[in-house]
């Protein structure tokens, strides 16, 4: 029996090379899909709409409808994914999340329906980033605070949310590394008479622009040295692979809130 698939915002640049993808995986079938009250796509089949030809799936507003399926995958806004998590617990429908921007008391929302349905939830799917989380969490333990630690982030024009949930991860890897409260040494933005840089903190830099699918670099900047590690990538072929293979794990699976290192295994 194939695993049903339901698609929450299904008609954006992820939601359609999710449906691609789920569409092109062995033993998934995407059975639902849903997007905004009042999208021009309502109606519509979203296989057309995702260039993988008729499915017989018409996406929907009706959020419940779609959690009739044995995983639901978001790439939303947060107040949209907040919604779809709270009925996906009132259901007990797995869920797997990439949508950014989401803040602390959202989280912290997010981390409570994960107490009655199991939720992945990751601001980057890629395999790549994964295990640059895992790097800059362990290079960032190994230099002391006298190496400055700053991240640059470049996404596409259409991005609506700063910094990136990427650059986001990082500077909470970097931090944890370094054993600090990540709320306590991040500077999000720079601007003005700043005054010069308190060491410890970790900055961020943030460009948009033109079609960039997401390039990430942190650098540790040192005296006389810099260290400098990074991923970008290429297509948005690679976030919809990490969320088949994270659906494919969280389908089944007892509540909690896991990560992307916790589908891929790594520590
Ligand atoms: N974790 C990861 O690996 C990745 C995460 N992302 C994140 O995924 C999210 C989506 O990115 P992207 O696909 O580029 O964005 P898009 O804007 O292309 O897609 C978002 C989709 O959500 C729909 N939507 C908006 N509001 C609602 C609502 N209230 N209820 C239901 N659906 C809604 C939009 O509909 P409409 O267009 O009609 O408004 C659209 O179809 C972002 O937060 C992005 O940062 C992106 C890539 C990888
Ligand atoms: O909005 C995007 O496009 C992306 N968003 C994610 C993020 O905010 O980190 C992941 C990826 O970089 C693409």
């Amino acid at each position: 029996m194939a695993l049903a698939v339901g698609v929450f915002g299904s008609t954006g640049r992820m939601g359609r090379m999710v449906t691609r993808a789920v569409t092109e995986a062995d033993g998934m079938t995407v059975n639902k899909a849903a997007d905004r009250a009042g999208s021009a796509h309502l109606g519509a089949d979203i296989g057309d709409l995702a260039g993988v030809g008729s499915l017989g799936v018409s996406v929907t507003d009706d959020v419940d409808a779609v959690l009739g399926v044995d995983v639901a995958i978001d790439f939303t806004l947060p107040e949209a994914t907040l919604v779809h998590a709270a009925r996906a617990a009132a259901s007990g429908t797995p869920l797997v999340i990439g949508t950014t921007g989401l803040t602390n008391a959202q989280e912290a929302t997010l981390a409570e329906h994960a107490k009655t349905t199991a939720i992945v939830y990751a601001p980057n799917m890629s395999l790549g980033v994964n295990l640059l989380l895992a790097v800059v969490e362990q290079v960032s333990a190994a230099l002391d605070e006298a190496w400055d630690i700053e991240i640059v982030e470049m996404h596409h024009n259409r991005k609506v949310d700063a910094p990136s949930g990427t650059a986001l991860g990082l500077g909470r890897a970097a931090a944890k590394g370094r054993g600090r409260a990540f709320d306590d040494v991040a500077v999000l933005s720079r601007e003005g008479m700043t005054g010069p840089r308190e060491q410890g903190q970790i900055g961020f830099a943030t460009l948009r622009g033109g079609d960039v699918i997401g390039d990430h670099t942190v650098i540790f900047a040192g005296a006389g040295e810099r260290v400098e590690i990074g991923h970008k990538a290429s297509g948005r072929d690679v976030f919809a692979a990490g969320a088949v293979r994270a659906a494919r794990w969280v389908a089944g699976r007892t509540p909690g809130l896991y990560t992307m290192r916790d589908v891929l295994g790594i520590t």
